[in-house]
């Protein structure tokens, strides 16, 4: 039996999987935790990178292995292979001002043509227009720039400061989508010189199934992934399924064979792992917002749950705009969350559960309409990350999106995906696995959710 890993490095933290190459079936499993914060130093990651391989047995038998991560991340490399600060990710909302800097010289249509996005300060390109005007002696430092993914399996074939070959960067298009720099016809070059006002190294963008190169012990190395493509990979996910993801981030996005450009800037047209596209809206705001609910009212997830399904849906006019980071979607980078609707009658422990839970969900609702807009296909929707777990989560899920609500049975698709890769580089193309067994959610689509959220959303985002 021909064993692969899959690796998740995600913004909380970093999962490995160990799986059968020929069915999917996980034989071994490992998890470290990632420091928090939006500034991270990347050493950090591969140091829990290291302890979650070494859980799962580390790479004996392993016959290829992939790494998929947090999308977006500015990995910023000297001349010797040395991160020169640390990395700012995608929640990281400095660099708000950096991408309307770069909006107003290039044209939000331009950018949508060029790159299939408009970028906010979550994409690579305005941090490093940011580090370009906040930090220039960093700024004129840098020698390449990588993402999370790029950096964590350069590290793993070896180079790094002590052998520090640049040109060694791979990535794939997932990743390189998500740069505000790369295009149908690769890097845009100008776009990336007006981010970081010189050339620099960047990763070459391997194939779906295309190796990196060999390690020590013989392991085939894949191209990786952001963790959006690689959370579909995991799931098959096929045209006309949407998948909702409920991570750090909420993330909504399709697979789709063709390209989006939204002008307006909702819509990211990011690339899959396999060779299509996959059309994707993002909050910042998602499994967060429950575990800060469920310390607020001295409960478990589980328990926050529970109480959110004993009170009637909308909470009885409670509402709250979960803008706790700020939010990218809207673009509100300096936003607050608020909570609204309250009387005496109303504020109670399962209202207020059940407002987190709505909120969260209200944001992505909006965002799948966005995809739909963009005339991609919605069949049902994949509801998988850390707070899909939860069964307050899904049965509300059922009535914020009107659309089927299909759970997958628990694991982590990422890392599944990143496997499967690596699974296809073995065997030189796409590998069939049996998508695990899912659970459908009754419908009960109840409008009178979002129509509440979106009038109490539009007034706090007008202010
Ligand atoms: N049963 C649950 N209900 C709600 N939230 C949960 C549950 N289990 C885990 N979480 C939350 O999910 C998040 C982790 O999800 P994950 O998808 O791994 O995040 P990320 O990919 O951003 O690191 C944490 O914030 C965690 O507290
Ligand atoms: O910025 C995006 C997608 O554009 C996020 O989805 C990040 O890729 C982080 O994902 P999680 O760690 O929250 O799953």
């Amino acid at each position: 039996m021909a064993l692969v890993m899959g690796v998740d490095s995600s913004t909380q933290s970093c999962k490995v999987v160990v799986v059968d190459a020929g069915t999917g079936r996980v034989v071994r499993e490992g998890r470290a935790a990632h420091p928090s914060g939006t500034s991270v130093g990347p050493e950090a990651w591969w140091q829990a990178l290291q302890d979650a391989i070494a859980q799962a047995g580390g790479l004996d038998g392993v016959a290829a292995v992939s790494i998929a991560g947090q999308q977006h991340g500015m990995v910023v490399l000297d001349d010797d292979g040395a991160v020169i600060r640390d990395a700012l990710l995608w929640n990281d909302t400095r660099s708000a001002q950096a991408a309307r800097d770069l909006i107003d010289e290039v044209g939000a249509a331009e950018f949508a043509e060029r790159t299939g996005a408009v970028p906010v300060a979550s994409f690579t390109g305005t941090k490093l227009r940011w580090l370009r005007d906040a930090e220039p002696d960093n700024a004129a430092r840098v020698a390449a720039v990588a993402l999370p993914h790029d950096w964590l399996t350069w590290r793993l074939r070896g180079f790094g400061p002590g052998n520090p070959v640049l040109e060694e960067l791979v990535t794939d298009r997932s990743d390189a989508s998500g740069t505000a720099y790369w295009g149908a016809d690769g890097y845009d070059l100008d776009l990336f010189r007006r981010s970081l006002g010189h050339d620099a190294v960047l990763p070459r963008v391997l194939g779906p199934w295309e190796s990196a190169g060999t390690l020590a012990g013989g392991a085939l190395v894949g191209p990786g992934a952001g963790d959006n493509a690689g959370a579909a990979l995991g799931l098959g996910a096929g045209v006309g399924d949407v998948v909702v993801s409920l991570g750090t981030s909420g993330t909504v996005f399709a697979v789709s064979d063709a390209p989006t450009r939204d002008t307006s800037g909702t819509v990211a047209g990011f690339a899959d792992a396999t060779g299509r596209f996959l059309p994707l809206v993002a909050t910042l705001n998602a499994a967060r917002v429950l575990d800060a609910f469920a310390g607020l009212l001295g409960v478990t997830h589980d328990e926050l749950g529970a109480l959110a399904l004993a009170a009637e849906p909308g909470a009885d006019g409670v509402v709250l705009v979960p803008w706790f980071e700020g939010e990218r979607t809207p673009n509100l980078p300096h936003a607050q969350a608020s909570l609204t609707g309250l009387t005496l009658a109303s504020t109670n422990r399962p209202n207020f559960a059940r407002a987190a839970i709505e909120g969260m969900l209200s944001g992505l609702a909006a965002g799948l309409e966005a995809i739909q807009a963009q005339g991609v296909e919605v069949r049902r929707i994949l509801l998988i990350g850390g707070a899909a777990a939860n069964e307050g989560v899904a049965r509300i899920a059922a009535q914020v999106f009107d659309a089927e609500i299909v759970v997958p049975a628990a694991g982590e698709y990422v890392a599944l995906g990143a496997a499967r890769q690596a699974a296809g580089v073995l065997a030189g193309g796409p590998v069939e696995w049996a998508v695990a067994t899912t659970r459908a959610v009754d419908p009960d689509h109840r409008a009178a959710i979002r129509a509440r959220y979106d009038i109490v959303a539009a007034l706090r985002a007008a202010e």
